[in-house]
């Protein structure tokens, strides 16, 4: 009865959750006030609450509400604990009040700030815990489940609906009071109050602002549990696009998603921070204050003041430091008040009264071995990865921990070489969505010519010097969008150590002397069972026109590195059953530890064709 009910609520979830909460793209909506999180360590465990036995459905009447009934799958009947209160705070006179709900609110099915009691049994794709609470209600639709009960017709089988709670900084497992203060269409959203009964895998944070700042979601989160939800995530969003063909008879599953891979740098690993901060408000005639310089919080989207970042590197850290306080110098004279030609622009500006972001990047060292942390947008840094250097514009895109981007680099580089049908490796890469070159410059050796191709001009020059930089001479690269690549196939010229023919020199053949020659190639004559494509597209995914061209252009094998895994699973869906695919290896990599965010690639290869008799 249990499982039947959790599939269908779990299947209702998918269909109903998962995209408004993808949809809110990491901007989470908590209520404008900070919240204190108490949790008891697993060896002093004991709650505050209720603890009710013997029942197995727990109810509580509500002022104008159906009685509410909590209970989890992972809690056994008389592991249910239930309370119920609203919170009150303090008036001027120091009487309690019951703070009036936003005028939006949602009265149902719960009161605005009132406190239930939720065992959490997993986790969003956004880091937030799910609890599911079982409702009475009359209106309610096509997704009626019978309630765990006797089956005798009892009061226990009235009609009722699993509700979905979703409150964030929670472990799965655990027994968690929960302050409601948004009820959606088809769940509640709520602020984590207390752990009552804490996952063996809640761990101390090491930021004293861990919960409250937007940037991480899991450092309450014993690393194995982060890796495995991170597994899950990739499999659960694979799964919910249900390709067909990959689990057929002819192919049989063809794929299943591996455990999350990372380093053991799992706290200083970030060579990139960008904090912003709003204008300094005027306090006094010509006298100001620079408030919070830091990350908007998990709540809202004002700032908090992050004086440290522990996922950043020491380097930036302490380049942070001195910033911040020369900022706070300036501000105080008036200095970030005055108007800039960037005045009209929000934060994000860069500079000017409206505020601005800071750019920190973590670079090589310098001659001297002394760290280079590089805070202008405009200036060229170097990155050493894996011997290859490689340059680029701090403002633009490159990979932000040094210590994961050895492994995904070697992990689409053996993708990438591997042997074809035909027994031998492949010898052309396209690299879409290239940056600065970093996954065709490292494969480079490996091939006859790879061509890279990226929107971003400044980037490609960059590719290029950083093919030079390298000594390599078989990597093109073509600034335009993706799809170009296809639609507008470049030229390229390949270099071949072949004797010459005869008609190459005049006939005058000096016989065991080979001639560097030159020939051009145009991507479109690339034999495509020795080609493969890497594409590595911005968190949006491919577009539509960019796969149409990759199904027509027909690679033998498509090694698709992505920081969106909903997009990419998206993706997989037309390269699969479009394209004609099929899925043979899922890695996820811990890119950003301590954060919701995972890595994922997906290597593609073409299915034989089935021949009939
Ligand atoms: C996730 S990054 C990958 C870069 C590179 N593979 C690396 O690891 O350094 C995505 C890149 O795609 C580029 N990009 C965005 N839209 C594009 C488009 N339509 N066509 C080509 N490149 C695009 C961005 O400028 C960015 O450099």
């Amino acid at each position: 009865m249990t499982v039947s009910i959790m599939t269908r609520a779990t299947a209702a979830f998918q269909r109903s959750f998962m995209a408004p909460v993808a949809r809110k793209a990491g901007v989470l909506q908590g209520p404008p006030y900070s919240t204190t999180i108490s949790y008891i360590s697993p060896s002093t465990s004991s709650t505050t609450s209720n603890r009710i036995t013997g029942a197995a459905r727990l109810g509580f009447q509500q002022r104008n509400t159906p009685t509410i009934a909590v209970y989890s799958s992972l809690a056994s009947p008389d592991e249910n604990t239930v309370s119920t209160t609203t919170t009150t705070t303090a008036d001027d006179n120091g009487a309690e009040k019951t703070p009036a709900p936003p005028r939006r609110f949602i009265p149902k099915p719960f009161e605005y700030h009132q406190v239930i009691t939720i065992r959490i049994d997993s986790l969003t794709n956004m880091g937030w815990g799910i609890g599911r609470v079982a409702i009475e209600d009359d209106e309610s639709e096509e997704e009626i489940v019978t309630e765990v009960g006797g089956g005798d017709g009892s009061e226990t089988d009235a009609p009722s609906r699993m509700w979905v709670v979703m409150v964030p900084h929670v472990v799965v497992g655990e027994l968690v009071s929960v302050r409601i203060f948004r009820n959606q269409k088809n769940y509640s959203e709520a602020d984590l109050i207390e752990v009552l009964e804490p996952s063996a895998h809640r761990v101390e944070p090491k930021c004293p602002l861990a919960g409250t700042c937007g940037g991480c979601q899991y450092q309450h989160m014993s690393l194995e549990a982060q890796r495995e939800w991170k597994t899950k995530h990739v499999e659960e969003v694979l799964s919910q696009q249900q390709i067909q063909g990959y689990e057929s008879a002819d192919y049989g599953k063809t794929w299943e998603v591996l455990p999350t891979v990372g380093t053991d740098d799992v706290y200083g690993y970030r060579s990139k921070i960008t904090p912003h901060y709003q204008a300094p408000r005027e306090i006094g005639l010509d006298e100001y204050q620079l408030e919070e310089i830091g990350f908007q919080r998990s709540s809202n989207r004002n700032l908090v003041d992050v004086p440290e970042c522990p996922i950043a590197t020491p380097a930036i850290n302490a380049k942070y430091k001195e910033v911040r306080e020369h900022l706070h110098k300036q501000a105080k004279i008036g200095e970030l008040n005055k108007p800039t030609k960037q005045k009209k622009r929000k934060r994000g500006g860069r500079g000017g009264a409206t505020g601005a972001t800071l750019l920190f990047r973590h670079a090589d060292d310098d001659e001297n071995g002394n760290p280079v942390v590089v805070t202008d947008h405009k200036e060229y840094m170097t990155t050493t990865i894996k011997d290859l250097k490689f340059r680029y514009l701090a403002g633009n895109f490159f990979q932000v921990n040094n210590f994961v981007i050895p492994l995904m680099v070697d992990a689409v580089v053996k993708a990438a070489t591997q042997p074809t049908k035909k027994g031998t490796p492949p010898s052309y890469l396209l690299d879409c969505y290239c940056g600065s070159g970093l996954f065709a410059l490292s494969a480079a050796s490996s091939f006859d010519a790879c061509v890279g191709i990226e929107l971003n001009e400044k980037a490609i020059e960059e590719a290029y010097v950083n093919a030079e930089m390298n000594s390599i001479s078989n990597c093109h690269f073509v600034a335009a969008s993706a799809e170009a690549i296809f639609t507008s196939p470049p030229k390229i010229e390949l270099s071949s150590d072949e004797p010459p023919s005869s008609g190459d020199n005049n006939g005058d053949i000096d016989a065991g002397n080979t001639t560097t020659a030159k020939r051009e190639i145009a991507v479109n004559e690339f034999p495509r069972d020795q080609t493969v494509v890497v594409v590595d597209p911005p968190r949006k995914g491919c577009s539509e026109e960019f796969l149409k061209q990759l199904y027509d252009y027909n690679p033998e094998r498509i090694v698709y590195m992505s920081c969106g895994p909903a997009t990419q699973a998206r993706d997989a869906k037309g390269i699969v059953e479009i394209g004609g695919y099929e899925i043979v290896s899922v890695q996820p990599f811990d890119l950003f530890p301590q954060t919701k965010h995972v890595e994922s690639l997906v290597v593609f290869e073409k299915k034989p064709v089935a021949i009939e008799f």
